[in-house]
């Protein structure tokens, strides 16, 4: 029977990345989309200002929104300190049932804590069910058309603190219009756009950085 892209993608991983290696395992998933199949990870080229991002911030809490089949997941972990905790939401059961196979092969199931269902049930239960106060650092990368009304939920459940840092993914390709109008516009945001390509591709997109000032 047919295999899906995600299936492909971490044999892939299974096949080329070494146990325990988390850079290898995020090297092995860039050379199957550059060789294979495109899919929608961060991807090299973005995945580099993400790193950057991540060092500058070195957050403690982290909250991922899209995990697909945690490229980015991992690529983010690896660069936490030891005690830090990255939580990932991801919508659809296949693709978390992936996702969590590649997390072990990085060698990070203790890092990262993978959680499945809509971000918007999720969001408002951050606090009593992860014990998390604050988030220093959210990744956006799941449906374009929630990035703005999750940015809202967190502010209301108090997630964010003054300093943390929103990095979003896609606001050119495939575009998040609405987010970028609210986040750049609010006395409430320090706003920076990174120019860069969609992964895999020499189509423009870029990341929006966006530092919350309480
Ligand atoms: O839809 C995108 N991301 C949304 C992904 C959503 C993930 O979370 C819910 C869904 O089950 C999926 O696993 C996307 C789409 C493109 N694209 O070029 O179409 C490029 C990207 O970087 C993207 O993040
Ligand atoms: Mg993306």
């Amino acid at each position: 029977t047919q295999t899906t892209r995600p299936q492909r993608m971490l044999a892939a991983v299974q096949k080329s990345a070494t146990r325990g290696d988390p850079r290898s395992v995020v090297k092995a998933i860039d050379q199957f989309c550059r060789q294979k199949e495109w899919a929608m990870n961060v991807g090299d080229e973005k995945g580099c200002i993400l790193d950057s991002v991540v060092t500058e911030v070195n957050p403690a809490t982290v909250l991922e929104l899209g995990t697909y089949c945690a490229y980015s997941t991992v690529r983010i972990a690896s660069l936490l300190p030891p005690d830090a905790k990255l939580i990932t939401l991801e919508f659809n059961p296949h693709n978390a049932a992936i996702a969590r196979q590649v997390i072990a092969w990085a060698g990070l199931g203790d890092k990262i804590q993978l959680v499945e269902g809509p971000s918007g049930d999720w969001i408002p239960k951050m606090k009593e069910k992860f014990g998390i106060e604050t988030f220093d650092l959210v990744f956006l990368d799941h449906w374009k058309d929630r990035y703005l009304p999750d940015t809202k939920l967190m502010e209301e459940c108090g997630l964010l603190r003054k300093g943390s840092v929103l990095l979003a993914d896609n606001v050119i390709c495939p575009g998040t219009p609405d987010y970028l109008e609210y986040i750049r516009n609010s006395p409430r945001y320090k706003s920076q756009y990174f120019r860069s390509h969609l992964e895999y591709t020499k189509v423009e997109d870029g990341l929006e950085k966006s530092v919350f000032l309480g």
